[in-house]
């Protein structure tokens, strides 16, 4: 019997993993042998949001029934909160055996262009990126282990959030820096590769293939936020650089910013790199300015005046950016939102098409109004010449196809 029969017979669940610094996202898929190739159904997704306080935990069925909604006691740790979580899914699905489990990894670093099974090698490899990746790395990592702890013979696979812009030129990634620390790996990776690469993929069943397979910018806009740019399915450039700060500003990292502000926190404040390092990653971006939230709904909601200045200085960047990004293809096709803040906060859309319209960026104000984010739509107004899109991502549904393709293969 093949593993793929094997799989199905057991009704064996592919796990996907998303762990980030409060929360831990999860999916859970079963995998249907058809006579072309094998198809996912998701059976649940869900999440301990909160960790570090109140751990909300929260889960639906593939047809968005509640399965568990419920306040966990104060104080549950990463740890804890997977255990947990394993407990209630062994419990819930008494029926179904974990097979195989998916990883979301935000830096692979050098090393990784495409997902890999966990091994002590691969842990040690991407322990050498927490300095890259605070923010993600140490809790994928902490996953990875208490999984193998509970588990010790279940396939664990890495999926990374570099590997699709591994297609970048060197022109691309390089900065200008001594050529010895380029060669060392400080250059440009770029994130939300795992996104991007799922919108890449449904472009074509969405719109015109002309488009689809044209110059295409996709902003990923969620707590945190990039843009790419991408011609015939593969990334060209993209806002994020060595690590997740660059570009955007984003929920409550700073984004874009001069290094030698970085020498002036050291010199003229003595700030410690640690100090430096939580200052970039968690006091600023849309929290620093507004001093009201890091959340975009909360913000739009606000009449703050500070508030208005973070969410213009959001949309002015990405407004920049997407000049920067049509100049590394040489024009655009499509522009498409995605993420969070992309899918449901039409403002946000219609601000940035306002700071576009020399590209022949325009949106329909009814249309995008109405467009929920809960399916792809097109925005544009018939002036328009470039499409401009809404598509929801699926970073999950990404993780679930590559580690059964790799599980497979084993
Ligand atoms: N209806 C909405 N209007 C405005 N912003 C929204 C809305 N729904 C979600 N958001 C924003 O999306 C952001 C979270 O995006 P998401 O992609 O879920 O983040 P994460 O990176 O944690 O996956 C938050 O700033 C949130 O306020
Ligand atoms: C890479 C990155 O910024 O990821 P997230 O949006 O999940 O914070
Ligand atoms: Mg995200």
């Amino acid at each position: 019997m093949n593993a793929l029969s094997e799989l199905v017979k057991k009704s064996g669940i592919i796990l996907v993993l998303n762990a980030g610094s409060s929360s831990i996202k999860f999916t859970l898929f079963t995998a249907e042998a058809t006579a072309s190739q094998p198809v996912l159904n998701l059976i649940c997704d869900g999440q301990m949001a909160g960790i570090g306080h109140a751990i909300h935990f929260h889960a639906v069925d593939g047809k968005h029934q509640t399965l568990v909604d419920q306040h966990l006691a104060d104080g549950i740790d990463h740890d804890q909160a997977l255990d947990l979580l394993l407990q209630w899914i062994s419990q819930h699905f008494s029926e179904n055996t974990i097979v195989v489990a998916g990883h979301r990894v935000v830096h692979g670093g050098d090393l990784y262009t495409a997902p890999v099974v966990i091994d002590d090698a691969v842990i040690t490899q991407l322990r050498r990126l927490i300095p890259l990746a605070p923010l993600h790395q140490p809790h994928h990592i902490a996953a990875m282990v208490a999984l193998r702890k509970l588990y010790p013979n279940l396939v664990q696979i890495a999926c990374f959030d570099t590997a699709f812009h591994h297609t970048n030129s060197k022109l691309v990634t390089n900065y200008a820096i001594p050529r010895e620390l380029t060669s060392e790996g400080v250059r440009r990776y770029g994130f939300h590769g795992l996104s991007y690469e799922y919108i890449a993929s449904v472009l074509p069943t969405v719109m015109d293939g002309k488009i689809a397979n044209g110059k295409v910018i996709v902003a990923h806009l969620g707590a945190g936020a990039s843009m790419c740019a991408i011609e015939q399915g593969k990334s060209v450039a993209s806002t994020m650089g060595f690590t997740a700060l660059d570009g955007l500003p984003m929920s409550r990292r700073c984004g874009n910013i001069d290094p030698g502000v970085v020498l002036y926190l050291m010199q003229a404040k003595n700030m410690t790199a640690d100090q430096i390092s939580h200052l970039l990653y968690n006091d600023c971006g849309m929290l620093g300015v507004s001093g009201v939230s890091d959340d975009m709904k909360t913000l739009l909601a606000s009449a703050d005046p500070h508030a208005k200045e973070a969410i213009d200085l959001f949309v002015y960047r990405i407004a920049r950016e997407l000049g920067s990004l049509v100049a590394a293809l040489g024009g655009v096709d499509a522009l498409i939102f995605t993420a969070g803040i992309g899918e449901h906060a039409a403002p946000i859309r219609q601000k940035v098409a306002a700071l576009s319209a020399w590209l022949g960026i325009e949106i329909d104000a009814e249309t995008n109004l109405a467009a929920d984010g809960n399916e792809p739509a097109c925005l544009s107004s018939m002036e328009a010449t470039v499409a401009t899109w809404v598509i929801p991502t699926n970073e999950d549904l990404m993780i679930a196809q590559h580690t059964l393709r790799l599980f497979l293969s084993l």
